[in-house]
């Protein structure tokens, strides 16, 4: 058995509703590894899906989106999928950014959309 994998999971407002419905079809492959959710993101995807291994963290504004970056520069954090919203202004813009570069820097398998993150699933099969 292929070791856990330490998964990030974190959607805008507007794209909750789509990282919900790309976690429900990729049930299989999250139930095998850990999962670790911004507040409100981690809360709808449990709230979908309740066998899920996920860690709440703080919600995106008041922190989340830096705790994953955290994790990123540990070394603990093997995937970010991180469904973006490019129509809407994030008051913590630069947190956003923060995530995304820490990703990018530490060369981690990074999905900004559905279509990205099945295509990572589909590359770990
Ligand atoms: O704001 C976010 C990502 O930038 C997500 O945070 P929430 O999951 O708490 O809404």
């Amino acid at each position: 058995m292929t070791r856990q994998l330490a998964i990030g999971l974190v959607a805008h407002d507007d794209k909750k509703a789509d990282l919900v419905a790309w976690a429900k079809a990729n049930a299989a492959f999250l139930e095998r590894n850990v999962l670790y959710g911004t507040g409100t993101t981690g809360g709808r995807v449990l709230e979908a899906l309740p066998q899920l291994q996920l860690t709440r963290l703080k919600s995106g504004p008041l922190g989340g989106d830096q705790q994953l970056g955290a994790m990123i520069a540990e070394g603990r954090l093997d995937i970010l999928i991180f469904f973006v919203d490019p129509l809407s202004p994030q008051p913590h813009d630069v947190d956003v950014k923060a995530l995304i570069r820490l990703a990018t820097l530490a060369d981690i398998p990074f999905a900004c959309n559905a279509a990205t993150a099945t295509l990572v699933v589909k590359g770990l099969q």
